[in-house]
């Protein structure tokens, strides 16, 4: 056991549960070990099923009463429209002093906290790329939580899996979710699209897909490595009257990709809304 306080249950270890328990378990001698977790689902995705095998990770069915009252943290993951009766359920036999922290789209902290009430909650949103370290999570804490020792508690959990930014305000959650939450999905169909394109153009299939994917995470790569801001990266491939200058009218004609990408951006912030509203009881 490393110095994690308690066992971190981790409920739901389905597709973005098993991203965020490899990124914990990321590095070989990170702050959390495979000895700290219970993954606790009856049919763990493949990330998660992995871990279990390879790492010697503990996994349960369900969390029982008996399992609720050995963890120090519990993290979930499941789908948002079970929460409210899986942990109501939970009520008597989690400790009063387990730090709670909910990655699930659209549930507020006061789901949450009818649910389990006097309890520190954190609200988080996280993404797939936390699995090898790349993520994005932004936490907002309930007001029992909200202190340095469990901000630091939450993210000693959140970091090995990539940044960790707070937020204060917590109707700003559904943006964030809209953001960076299924922002990867918005990535990968931009790759899908490019290659479908290549491919239009005459390259063979196999070479479109590697020439749009190393495209796309090499951009990542270098707005990661700090050589400039999007804006300035961007003009530094763009030749006056050159090709991309050509293509990037193509993309912006008629509002464009920056239209499209504010409506996919707003449409998603409308929809985490409804579901928060929904899981509340509203
Ligand atoms: N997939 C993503 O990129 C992201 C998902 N989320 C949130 O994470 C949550 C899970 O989403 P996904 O991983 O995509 O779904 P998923 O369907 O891949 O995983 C859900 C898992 O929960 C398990 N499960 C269902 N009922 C259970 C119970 N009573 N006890 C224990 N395990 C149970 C299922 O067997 C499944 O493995 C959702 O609330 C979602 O909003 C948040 C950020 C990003
Ligand atoms: O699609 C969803 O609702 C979840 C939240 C962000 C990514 N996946």
């Amino acid at each position: 056991m490393s110095d994690i306080e308690g066992r971190i249950g981790l409920l739901g270890a389905g597709r973005m549960g098993s991203a965020l328990a490899q990124g914990w378990l990321r590095k070989a001698r990170g702050g959390i070990s495979a000895d700290d977790i219970i993954l606790i689902d009856p049919r763990p995705g493949v990330g998660a099923q992995t871990l279990i095998e390879t790492r010697g990770v503990a996994q349960a069915d369900a969390l029982t009463p008996e399992l609720a009252r050995t963890l120090g943290t519990l993290v979930v993951a499941i789908k948002p429209d079970q929460v409210r009766p899986v942990l109501s359920a939970l009520n008597d036999d989690l400790p009063l002093d387990a730090l709670v922290i909910s990655i699930c789209a659209g549930v507020p902290l006061r789901t949450l906290s009818k649910a389990l009430p006097d309890r520190p909650i954190v609200r988080a949103m996280a993404n797939t790329p936390a699995a090898i370290g790349e993520g994005m999570s932004v936490c907002v804490a309930n007001p029992i939580a909200d202190t340095k020792a469990f901000e630091k508690r939450v993210e000693r959990l959140l970091k090995p899996a990539g940044l960790v930014e707070w937020i204060s305000d917590e109707r700003l959650m559904d943006a964030v979710t809209a953001v960076s939450g299924s922002g990867p999905a918005y990535v990968f169909l931009f790759t899908e699209a490019l290659a479908a394109a290549a491919e239009a153009e005459g390259l063979p299939r196999a070479l479109a897909l590697t020439l749009a994917k190393q495209t796309v995470a090499g951009a990542g790569a270098l707005m990661k490595a700090g050589q400039g801001e999007p804006d300035e990266l961007r003009r530094a491939v763009t030749s006056p009257g050159g090709a991309t200058q050509a293509g990037l009218d193509a993309l912006m004609n008629g509002g464009g990709l920056p239209g499209l990408v504010r409506n996919a951006v707003s449409a998603a912030e409308r929809r985490g809304r409804k579901m928060g509203s929904q899981s509340a009881g509203d």
